[in-house]
């Protein structure tokens, strides 16, 4: 659930009045998600998406992810477009948070993507950086090496309660990661949470990518490697070679992978496995039980994890 913050139909009225969308007609809150809170709007102009966000999110860091939409957009890429009020900002406050509201995409995620759909994530992945290499704002990666650090020492000691032995393993993934992390790639805006939640379908048609609240800027190759982790593993944690294959030719055939990146996939998807399984670890040991933040499984990245460790040539991933 991820509604944390409730509006009322007479404080949203008066926030819409900054902006030129027409009548409120209905709202509703969404349920998906898991970060801040989003309501769907229709307005006499028609469908919006507001959200409200909430502590999780840096303040300073919004004009950079809604103004990366807004020029990644006019660059053509589809994904929503944050709506300016009348003072020509694109956020304001309601109910106490700091509040945007964007255009609504059309579509559903796939819960159950194929080969088709990953050929068209790695296309738009691809799209996506060659659109924001010219973004003038940046952003650092909080979640690189030094910030994985921090969420495995709030969660070492406790480790071992998700699987005994835990604790170990990983503090040997960080000491073989602190000393092959590729120094050197091409870099630009990643998206950096490129999920099946993260990117609507119509049929096999790709209609948007949306959710740009881990964006920064780090090395493509990185943003490629989450892909192949979120995109193309079973629900067995076998990893689809013909997805693989899909994802990383549609992700070539806009944007061709330098050498060194091609050789650097084991070691950042490893780095990328890690990363999900730290988040994911981190909120599994503090955040309560029946708490509004959805919980997920920490293992799922682990089995990944342990996947990458075995890789012995880029190939193995699909790689041409
Ligand atoms: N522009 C949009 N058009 C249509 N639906 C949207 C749009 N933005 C968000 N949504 C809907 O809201 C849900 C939550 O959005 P989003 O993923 O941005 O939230 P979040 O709290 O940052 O979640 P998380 O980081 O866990 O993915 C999406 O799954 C989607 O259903
Ligand atoms: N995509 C993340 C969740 C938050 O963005 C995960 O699956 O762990």
């Amino acid at each position: 659930m991820a509604v944390y913050t409730d509006v009322s139909e007479s404080e949203l009225e008066a926030f819409l009045a900054e902006y030129s969308v027409g009548r409120l007609l209905s709202y509703k809150g969404i349920a998906e998600g898991s970060e801040n809170s989003n309501f769907l709007l229709h307005t006499t102009s028609g469908a919006y998406i507001l959200t409200l966000y909430e502590k999780r999110v840096d303040k300073s860091d919004l004009p950079f992810f809604l103004g990366l939409m807004e020029h990644l957009a006019r660059k053509g890429i589809s994904c929503p477009l944050p709506v300016h009020r009348s003072d020509g900002s694109v956020t304001g406050t309601l109910a106490g948070r700091t509040a945007a509201l964007i255009t609504f995409l059309e579509g559903m995620w796939m819960r159950r993507p194929t080969a088709a759909h990953c050929r068209e994530v790695g296309k738009a992945l691809a799209g996506m950086h060659l659109a924001g290499a010219d973004f003038p704002l940046s952003r650092p990666n909080a979640l690189q090496i030094d910030g994985w650090r921090k969420l495995w020492d709030g969660s070492h000691a406790r480790a071992d309660e998700v699987e005994p032995g835990l604790a170990a393993e990983v503090d040997a993934d960080f000491a073989e990661l602190g000393e092959k992390w590729p120094k050197d790639l091409p870099a630009g805006v990643i998206h950096a949470d490129l999920f099946p939640d993260n990117v609507f379908f119509l049929g096999e048609k790709l209609s948007g990518l949306i959710d740009f609240y881990f964006a920064c800027n780090d090395f493509y190759a990185y943003d490629v490697a989450t892909c192949l982790n979120a995109w193309c593993f079973e629900k067995d944690f076998s990893f689809n070679l013909t997805k693989g294959t899909a994802l990383l030719a549609g992700y070539q055939s806009v944007r061709p992978l330098t050498s060194a990146e091609k050789e650097a996939l084991p070691i950042l998807a490893r780095g990328s496995a890690l990363r999900f399984m730290l988040t994911r670890l981190y909120d599994w040991l503090t955040i309560p039980d029946g708490a509004l933040v959805q919980k997920r499984d920490p293992m799922e990245y682990i089995r990944r994890l342990r996947f990458h460790r075995r890789i012995k040539s880029p190939s193995e991933y699909g790689l041409r």
